[in-house]
């Protein structure tokens, strides 16, 4: 999945990731993660309404995305007018709670970032493929102070019956690549295959949504 990929994506309005509600997942198992105010990185955002969700527990947000049009739609549909201005070789639009770096998520570094105290990815680890999927998951470790609490939100179904993204990402996977860099607890397993239509038609045998809590080491 190169830039090409995603930029085609949002040009064509082909954004079935996108979710009109906040994820529920997010809404139960947030306080599990994060019980003060602070700055909530969310890598590969999209123009989730989860973070608009998140600011409204009193966060800021933190949001790295490589489409421009995605950023512009998220302030557009926020009725929010963002102040833009290069940062290397990323763009950051910023208004209210919201700062979203627009641009490669491989370009951003810590020093760009001021410290952040949790993070939030939901469809970000499952959007990418072997062997991106490990190079973002050791690239997004490098931008949080030890310490920092997370949580991420996987799918696992049998990757043979249906082509990714998004992409299957088991609990093993999750345990064998954070070894060194995150603390891993799963909090939640659950059956989602009725609600996926997609997998339905496809016959995929099995859909589970997992839900774990990270902290980096
Ligand atoms: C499957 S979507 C998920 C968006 C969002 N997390 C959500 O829940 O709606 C993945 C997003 O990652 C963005 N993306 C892909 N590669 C990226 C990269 N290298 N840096 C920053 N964003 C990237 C895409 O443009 C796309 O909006």
């Amino acid at each position: 999945m190169d830039a090409a990929f995603w930029h085609d994506k949002w040009d064509r309005q082909l954004i079935g990731f996108h979710q009109d509600d906040i994820n529920p997942f997010l809404k139960r198992h947030w306080p599990a993660i994060s019980h003060s105010l602070g700055r909530v990185l969310v890598p590969l955002c999209g123009k989730s309404l989860d973070m608009v969700w998140l600011a409204s527990l009193g966060d800021d947000i933190v949001g790295s995305e490589l489409s421009e049009a995605a950023v512009r739609s998220f302030f557009d549909e926020q009725q929010l007018e963002p102040v833009c201005e290069a940062g290397g070789e990323l763009t950051r639009f910023c208004d209210g709670p919201f700062e979203l770096w627009q641009g490669d998520l491989f370009a951003l570094t810590p020093q760009q970032l001021q410290p952040v105290t949790a993070f939030y990815d939901r469809a970000a680890l499952i959007a990418l493929p072997e062997p991106m999927r490990l190079r973002y998951w050791q690239h997004l470790a490098s931008l949080l102070p030890a310490g920092t609490p997370g949580l991420l939100i996987t799918l696992d179904y049998p990757q043979q019956q249906l082509s990714g993204p998004p992409f299957s990402v088991t609990e093993s996977w999750v345990r064998q690549h954070s070894e060194g860099l995150f603390e891993v607890e799963l909090l939640e397993r659950s059956d989602v295959l009725a609600d996926n239509p997609r997998f339905v038609k496809k016959q995929v045998a099995s859909l589970d949504e997992l839900v774990f809590k990270l902290t980096r080491l």
